[in-house]
């Protein structure tokens, strides 16, 4: 269960409907794990008042829930993208708090609760996506107690003092505990909510048999024990690997290399366009070391390829405005005519000509503020066989933890990502090969069958008798890596 279904609906100009690719990470990784387990998925088609049966689309059992003009105001766009999101992704953006958002997230989760009570079987495991569904496990539970529940969140869960700000705080934690299983992508978020659980979900009485104790990664509910442990997503490394070797794909790649001039250098942005992804950043990195003569207009080139994303949230119209500013003035300065120094393209790109891109990228610019993976990253790995290319990777990211052989950047230090940038760019040959090669084994070892699978073992084995995931000599460490899990 998800707040988006894998595909959205598009209600073309002639009153007819398709459907096409959700956005975003969560359903990359996702949709393949349904559809090699046969699952059902329970989501949001992505339009208003859209009242549909369920429906199997592409092989995949699709089970849509509405939701209302209003809804998704105040649900999706208000409470989910202007309140939890920036408060999760250490508040770059101010999170508003506003009571009829919060009314709105609480109807919309019951409404997803009661969906998903209807369609699955007895005895049935549920898996909950993310943080637009955080109520959804306790109010499963109280209406189904005879399933099995995981709760899955794809974003950071922030520190304890910014937690604090929330006036729902207590809610949002025991709708959590409602699950069997909380997983997060590092044991920093996982650390967090122990500690917030312990401090927000009741006290443990003198009989110890109601309240809310937790130790290292077990959380004591009542008679009820919640497991909560860290599970870095990943990508489908094996068929992204396949799909880049293919002889189509290697020639796009050079036709792409030849429509952009074939430059000496060629930097890659893609992103979904949202303030945490840091695509100001290395804008304003490029230009800085184009102004001080450290890149040369004549033989660099940036394409940034940016998904559309959450258009009518405040936060998101300035950051738009304030990038496309940043290309025009970088392309007005240094771009002849015929070569811009940065191409932008604001529109999805259909995944083979994105895999076309990674294969022909000298540099992958990944340079997020925060984020909670970021399968973009893995992405590029995944799809250089000829170990060619360089990474560089903001250490605010999760998939940070496991990559360390990437160019790592603090994005809040411009000097320090020019450095990291222009090492990428220049970077000798053999060491290139020899970290993408370090690189290729990290991501194609841990794909997202493994993720899957460790996530759902865990679960099936929940219970007070299951296996602790948080081991003592981790928890202190805000580094992982996946070696550990
Ligand atoms: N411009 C684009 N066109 C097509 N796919 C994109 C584009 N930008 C991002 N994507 C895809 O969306 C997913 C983004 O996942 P991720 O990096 O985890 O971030 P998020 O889920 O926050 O958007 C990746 O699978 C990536 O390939
Ligand atoms: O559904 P949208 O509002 O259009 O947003 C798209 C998705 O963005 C987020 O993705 C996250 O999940 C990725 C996979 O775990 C992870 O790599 C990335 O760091 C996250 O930002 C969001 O969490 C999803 O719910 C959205 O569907």
């Amino acid at each position: 269960m998800a707040n988006r279904l894998p595909v959205d609906l598009e209600r073309l100009p002639d009153g007819t409907t398709k459907w096409k690719r959700s956005p975003g990470g969560l359903v990359t990784a996702l949709e393949p794990i349904l559809r090699r387990n046969k699952g059902a998925w329970v989501g949001w088609a992505g339009v208003a008042d859209a009242d549909l049966d369920p429906v199997v689309e592409d092989g995949l059992e699709l089970y849509p829930v509405p939701l209302s003009g209003a809804e998704i105001r105040d649900y999706y766009e208000g409470f989910s993208n202007a309140t939890l999101w920036p408060l999760y992704h250490d508040v770059i953006v101010k999170p508003e708090y506003n009571r009829d958002w919060w009314n709105a997230y609480v109807e919309v989760n019951r409404r997803f609760a009661e969906a998903t009570s209807k369609a699955a079987a007895h005895g049935a495991t549920v898996w909950i996506q993310d943080y637009q569904l955080q109520l959804v496990p306790k109010m499963l539970r109280m209406l189904r107690p005879d399933l099995t529940i995981g709760f899955f969140l794809h974003i950071p869960f922030p520190p304890v003092e910014l937690f604090m700000q929330m006036p729902w705080r207590t809610e949002i934690v025991e709708g959590l505990l409602g699950a069997d299983l909380i997983g997060f992508h590092l044991p920093g978020g996982a650390q967090n909510f122990l500690f917030l659980a312990r401090r927000l979900a009741g006290q443990p009485t003198s009989r110890g048999n109601v309240g809310v104790r937790s130790k290292l990664g077990v959380v004591q509910v009542g008679f009820r024990t919640v497991r909560v442990g860290a599970f870095p997503i990943s990508i489908d490394s094996g068929e992204l690997d396949e799909q880049s070797r293919s002889k189509s794909i290697r020639d796009r790649a050079r036709q792409i290399r030849k429509e952009l001039g074939n430059p000496k250098h060629i930097m890659l942005g893609v992103d979904r366009l949202d303030y945490t992804k840091g695509i100001d950043v290395r804008l304003a990195a490029l230009h800085e070391l184009l102004d001080e003569h450290r890149v040369d207009p004549a033989d660099t080139v940036m394409v940034q390829l940016a998904t559309p994303s959450r258009e009518r949230v405040d936060s998101y119209v300035q950051m738009r405005d304030d990038i496309e500013r940043k290309v025009s003035r970088i392309n007005g300065e240094y771009s002849e005519v015929g070569r811009p120094v940065v191409h932008y393209i604001h529109r999805p790109i259909p995944r083979e000509e994105l895999i076309a891109f990674f294969v022909a990228a000298d540099v992958m610019l990944v340079t997020p503020l925060r984020d909670g993976m970021n399968l973009v990253a893995k992405e590029y790995v995944a799809c250089r066989s000829d170990l060619g290319g360089a990474l560089l990777l903001s250490e605010f990211t999760g998939a940070a933890a496991e990559l360390r052989q990437a160019f790592l950047c603090n994005p809040h230090d411009l000097d320090g990502v020019k450095d990291a940038m222009e090492q990428a760019l220049n970077q000798p040959r053999e060491d290139g090969r020899r970290h993408m090669r370090a690189l290729r084994r990290q991501v194609l070892a841990h794909d997202v069958d493994r993720w899957a699978k460790a996530f759902l073992d865990a679960l099936s084995h929940s219970g007070a008798a299951g296996p602790a995931l948080i081991a003592p000599a981790e928890a202190d460490e805000a580094d992982y890596t996946a070696e550990d899990n």
